[in-house]
């Protein structure tokens, strides 16, 4: 039997816990705080993340990091993806040499612009990522608690890695498939949730199916150009973790993201969102970072433009579709055109 050891009881990290110990794993989850650690062993419920959710009694509940992660075959982090490098600076003096550490993150961290496999491998193994794995996909944790089929992907540049936690998490409402392009697939899901804010400002703005299928499909192909860039392989976002994630996320009723932008599409801010709830929305950051990211390597990014500008320089978001929509007419594969000959 594995120990698994889950990093974060919010909403991810509680479901991920849960398919763990249904698949007969010896599971424990780190809960923060102790208050919210007694509640949840008390009623089999995780009320502030998950409510309605009944989890599996097999969970073992620890506030202890060194209990929850010694030992441990896989440790899986599902904290907000600025806690990562904190938590792995805690938790490392814990791992056994052979564990296999899980990020089921989405997001780049601000400043390094680094992915989270990066952080980890930096905080954990000097920068060698041979045991790492990024967990990633569309894969709402209110549906998989109930159990509703999904599947999402596991990749590493160590396909046994990658196979170990297929085998560990694996069942007939969780389908798992691996891969070895790691960039792409954690750039997919951080980069995603971009596209997912401004999706819900648009719908926040009034505006109908068309317009969200136009940034889906305009938004993958700016995460496929910046990924390009990073060294991601393109096929990869056309799998589970690239345009599967940006069509779950942009459309989903539980998305925070969309919802996030939402709001924004009705005029608050960044700031009141923030204040108003206790989950994290991932995109705002990444917008930030994406946007940088993409300055720094010259890559055309509209989309992400516009959705900084709207978040972070107080830009009206009507006056932002105003600028995507009167931009310059294009080809629609510019990239892939060869030289100049169709292109204006
Ligand atoms: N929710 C989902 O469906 C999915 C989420 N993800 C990703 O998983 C990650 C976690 O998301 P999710 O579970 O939804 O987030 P939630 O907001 O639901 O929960 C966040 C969890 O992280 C803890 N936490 C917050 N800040 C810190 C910190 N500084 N140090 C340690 N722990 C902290 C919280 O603890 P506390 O309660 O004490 O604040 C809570 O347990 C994100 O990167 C998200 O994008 C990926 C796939 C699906
Ligand atoms: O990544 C997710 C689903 O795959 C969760 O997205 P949200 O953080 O927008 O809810």
């Amino acid at each position: 039997m594995l120990k698994v050891a889950v990093i974060g009881a919010g909403s991810w990290g509680t479901a991920l816990a849960n398919i763990a110990a249904e698949n007969a794993n010896c599971t424990y989850l780190w809960v923060r705080r102790r208050k919210l650690a007694d509640e949840i062993i008390k009623t089999h419920e995780n009320r502030l993340y998950l409510p309605g959710a009944k989890i599996s009694t097999e969970i073992n509940i620890s506030t202890n990091l060194e209990q929850v992660v010694s030992k441990a075959d896989i440790v899986i982090m599902a904290v907000p993806s600025h806690a990562v490098r904190v938590m792995a600076k805690q938790l490392r003096y814990y791992l056994k040499n052979d564990v296999v550490v899980v990020s089921a993150s989405k997001g780049i961290e601000l400043d390094s612009f680094k992915r989270m496999s990066q952080v980890l491998a930096e905080e954990l193994y000097n920068g060698d990522n041979k045991n790492l794995v990024a967990l990633s996909g569309p894969s709402h944790a209110e549906e998989v608690i109930r159990n509703l089929p999904t599947a999402i992907v596991a990749a590493s540049s160590n396909q046994h890695a990658a196979e170990m936690l297929q085998d560990a998490l694996m069942n007939t409402n969780f389908r798992i498939y691996t891969n070895t392009d790691i960039i792409g697939v954690e750039l997919g899901g951080a980069l995603k949730n971009v596209i997912a804010i401004c999706s819900g400002i648009s719908d926040g703005l009034g505006f109908g199916d068309n317009s969200r299928a136009a940034l889906m499909t305009r938004g993958i192909t700016e995460i496929i150009r910046l990924g390009i860039a990073l060294g991601a392989k393109p096929e990869t976002f056309s799998g589970l973790s690239g345009i599967g994630d940006l069509i779950v996320t942009c459309s989903s009723q539980f998305s925070r993201n969309r919802k996030a932008g939402m709001k924004i599409g009705q005029g608050k801010t960044v700031k009141e969102i923030t204040e108003s709830t206790n989950m994290v929305i991932e995109g705002f950051n990444t917008t930030k970072a994406t946007f940088l990211l993409a300055k720094k390597y010259g890559i055309e990014m509209p989309i992400t433009e516009q959705a900084y500008l709207v978040l972070f320089e107080g830009k009206n978001p009507a006056a932002a579709v105003n600028s995507l929509m009167n931009r310059v007419g294009k080809h629609e594969h510019e990239d892939t055109i060869s030289q100049n000959f169709f292109i204006r």
